[in-house]
């Protein structure tokens, strides 16, 4: 057990009168810049010149896969681990010299670090006992924060006596009671099934409203990313690759990394030209032409098309691919097909209604992809 869930001094909250819901914010949200963060284990440096700047009250993901550098990120801010090097500030104010317990954030970690032998309020209580906060108030901030998360009736319960979800309620509860002025969440979710993390996610999204805390949350799962998340950064190597909205990333990769890691993409090598009729695309293989968007650029590069961009077309036009079905799998909302056009292996996603006649192995189809589904990545 380390102090990670721990805020700053609360003395200049002593004032807080008992009873006061914990619902109304007391912090006014704070904003992040990250500049140039560098950080090393010995000769490996783990991230390399991260720039980020997260609003006042933004819930904001790290995204990316095993080993990226989501979590020595969220260390670095929380001021656990190696000493980087560029600035990290709060409001403002650089948190460079400041320990752990100084810096007003509070941490989740993925094992919510409950202590066993501590009843649920006790849990709760524990970062007030170390801060000395009156009785009174303590007693007052741990039913408000349980209250929050829907947990006032296991006040007495210990940890073992509590599920998976409420296990991590308790782990929130316990952060919160402290009011830091900024939420760091390291993969809260990870250890819940499918079904309660889904739950989970919204309860989380909820509380964060409600706090209007400015809150990062580490996950290498888009989906949760993009559905609780108002922007996202995209990590790669110690590299932040891309940073926005969750639909606006995913419309709009920067890179071929980003294309694949949110969500499936098709993802052809060729070059773009310009001719008379506009930017043409001309697929490696020389199968595949096709016009694209007038600001698509020209050169060498990659065009990505999301599944759901290419449709069938009643009828074979001009404009239209010819394709012949190889596989299908069904996914509940859309069926995949995998669709060989012109020597280039399409995944197809088509909306699945019910009753609607899926396509077989072996039909032919006319595939249409309109312009403004395929985004050019220029090399
Ligand atoms: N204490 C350490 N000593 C040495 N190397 C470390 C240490 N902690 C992390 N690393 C390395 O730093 C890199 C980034 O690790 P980090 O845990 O931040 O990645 P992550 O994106 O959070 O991955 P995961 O999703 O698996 O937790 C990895 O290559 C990891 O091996």
């Amino acid at each position: 057990m380390n102090t990670a869930t721990s805020t700053a001094s609360i003395d200049k909250d002593t004032a807080c009168a008992a009873g006061t819901a914990a619902a109304a914010p007391r912090v006014a949200p704070v904003r992040i810049d990250i500049e140039q963060l560098t950080l090393s284990f010995g000769e490996t440096t783990v991230l390399k010149g991260i720039d980020l700047s997260i609003e006042p009250g933004e819930f904001f993901a790290f995204l990316g896969p095993s080993g990226s550098g989501k979590t020595t990120l969220l260390r670095a801010i929380a001021g656990f681990g190696p000493t980087p090097r560029g600035r990290i500030l709060i409001d403002g104010a650089d948190i460079a010299g400041r320990m752990p317990w100084q810096r007003d954030v509070g941490m989740v970690f993925q094992s919510y670090a409950l202590w066993p032998h501590l009843n649920v309020a006790r849990n709760v209580a524990y970062g007030l006992e170390e801060r000395r906060v009156a009785r009174p108030e303590i007693k007052a901030r741990v039913h408000a924060a349980l209250e929050l998360v829907g947990m006032a009736d296991y006040a007495l319960r210990y940890p073992s006596q509590l599920s998976g979800g409420q296990q991590q309620r308790i782990a929130l509860a316990r952060t919160i009671a402290v009011e830091p002025r900024v939420l760091l969440l390291d993969e809260p979710l990870s250890n819940l099934d499918a079904g309660l993390r889904v739950q989970m996610r919204q309860e989380l999204l909820q509380l964060q409203r409600r706090l209007g805390i400015t809150t990062i949350f580490v996950t290498h799962d888009q989906e949760e990313a993009n559905t609780i998340c108002d922007r996202i950064a995209v990590l790669s190597a110690g590299v932040v690759q891309q940073v926005g909205r969750p639909a606006d990333v995913y419309d709009n990769p920067v890179n071929e990394f980003v294309a694949r890691f949110l969500g499936t993409a098709n993802i052809i090598a060729g070059h773009t030209q310009r001719t008379a009729a506009g930017i043409v695309f001309a697929s490696d293989t020389g199968t595949l032409r096709l016009p694209l968007a007038d600001d698509a650029g020209e050169g060498r590069g990659h065009l990505v098309i999301r599944p759901q961009g290419i449709s069938v077309a009643p009828a074979p036009s001009e404009q239209t691919i010819a394709g012949t079905v190889r596989s299908a799998e069904f996914l509940g909302g859309a069926t995949r097909y995998n669709i060989e056009a012109n020597q280039l292996a399409l995944l197809v996603d088509i909306k699945h209604i019910r009753g609607a006649p899926d396509l077989r192995t072996g039909d032919q189809v006319a595939l249409s992809i309109p312009p403004a589904q395929a985004i050019f990545l220029a090399a």
